[in-house]
């Protein structure tokens, strides 16, 4: 009999979990304190609305501020399941599981999958969401072994690498790798309310790789800063410093004479964050790779895009990533190509003689 998993909160990570597991002969069943978001993921092949069986797991996937009492409600209701969460911080859930079910605590582990979008609810979904991406598994100290094969099964399922973590350190890490580029990013796209359109018309990829997170739902970080406040706060006040030093060099540049000294805070400013961007891991979480890019201009109309893939398929190369770009104002986009730097000039070559313009 194949393995039975409850999802409860069928938005964005709950129905995207319901539609990989689904696709991998789970069994899956939905829940939802709103009757059509479970409806919504049903319909679109994340599972059943079959929830009277016992499930072997459950998955709780709702916002982080229920997520300690939901997990507590489902270790009571079922009492042979081991229970699951992927909430965005850990240490505060775990806290109030403790709370509400210190005597079931053998069968919840905490979990966080390293992947999401900035949009939320069912229609959002991938079933693919999880693929290549690291999934945080914190036991309790009081975890059963087999609670945590379980939840790493399903991990492994969803095509996640799993690592395991305690609460504390998970928390720590979040606030600096995810936490803090939400503020970030929430910020810079706070400044664009300010700017004119013409201005604001100017953006290029830059703003929008910085911004892309600024569409994330208010709600939901709400609940994720206020619950990681206390290692978020460390690290947003060594960027308030960094950003004052950037500030005040600026301002001793711009000064009539510009002061001295200041342009090396500027230059160490940037070297700096080349250090830091450089530690980020690349896909499946191997050593950062620099991959060779070429930009492809694609006819604005339907069929183009395909006609692209089928001859990079052709070429026998294998895409590692993709960027689109519309040009403003013209019937064209712009497809940055990333592949493997070797086959690069290949690729160039194989575009070239089937008709597409490619550029650096
Ligand atoms: N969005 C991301 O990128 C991301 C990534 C990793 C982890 N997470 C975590 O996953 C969880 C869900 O996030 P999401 O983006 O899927 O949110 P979402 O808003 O898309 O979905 C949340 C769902 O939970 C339901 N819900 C609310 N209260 C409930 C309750 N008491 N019982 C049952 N269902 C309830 C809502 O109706 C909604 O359908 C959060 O804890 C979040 O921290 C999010
Ligand atoms: O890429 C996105 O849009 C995300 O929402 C991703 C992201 C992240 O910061 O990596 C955001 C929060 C989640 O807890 C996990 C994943």
């Amino acid at each position: 009999m194949s393995l039975h998993v409850r999802i409860v909160g069928t938005g964005l990570l709950g129905t995207s979990i319901g539609l990989a597991l689904s696709r991998k002969g789970f069994r899956v069943s939905l829940q939802d304190i709103s009757p059509t978001a479970s409806a919504l993921a049903r319909d679109l092949g994340a599972g059943s609305l079959d929830v009277a069986a016992a499930p072997d797991l459950v998955v709780v996937a709702a916002p982080p501020d229920v997520v300690g009492q939901v997990v507590a409600d489902e270790l009571a209701a079922w009492p042979s399941a081991v229970v699951t969460d992927v909430a965005s911080v850990k240490a505060s859930v775990l806290a109030e599981v403790q709370r509400a079910a210190v005597e079931q605590l053998h069968r919840y582990v905490g979990s966080h999958p390293m992947a999401g979008r900035e949009r939320s609810g069912a229609v959002a979904a991938q079933a693919d969401l999880f693929e290549g991406r690291t999934w945080v598994i914190c036991p309790s100290p009081s975890s059963d072994d087999t609670a945590i094969d379980l939840v790493r099964r399903v991990a492994d399922a969803a095509g996640s690498v799993t690592v395991l973590m305690d609460a504390a350190e998970h928390d720590a890490a979040v606030a600096a790798v995810s936490h803090l580029p939400q503020v970030a990013a929430s910020l810079v796209a706070a400044r664009l309310r300010e700017v004119s359109d013409d201005a604001v018309a100017l953006s290029g990829q830059g703003v929008r790789d910085v911004t892309r997170i600024a569409a994330s739902d208010p709600l939901m970080w709400t609940q994720i800063l206020s619950a990681n406040a206390p290692a978020l706060l460390p690290v947003i006040e060594h960027l308030a410093t960094d950003l004052e030093a950037v500030r005040a060099a600026l301002a001793r540049v711009a000064a009539d004479p510009p002061a001295e000294g200041a342009r090396g805070v500027l230059a160490h400013t940037i070297a700096d964050g080349q250090l830091g961007h450089a530690r980020i891991p690349g896909k499946h979480g191997a050593p950062p790779t620099a991959y060779g890019t070429l930009v492809v201009v694609i006819p604005d109309r339907p069929g183009s895009l395909a006609r692209l893939f089928h001859d990079v398929g052709e070429a026998e190369i294998n895409l590692e990533d993709i960027r689109i770009e519309h040009a403003r104002g013209g019937p064209v986009g712009l497809a940055e190509l990333s592949v493997l730097p070797a086959v690069t000039e290949r690729l160039r070559d194989a575009l070239e003689a089937a008709g597409w313009s490619v550029h650096d």
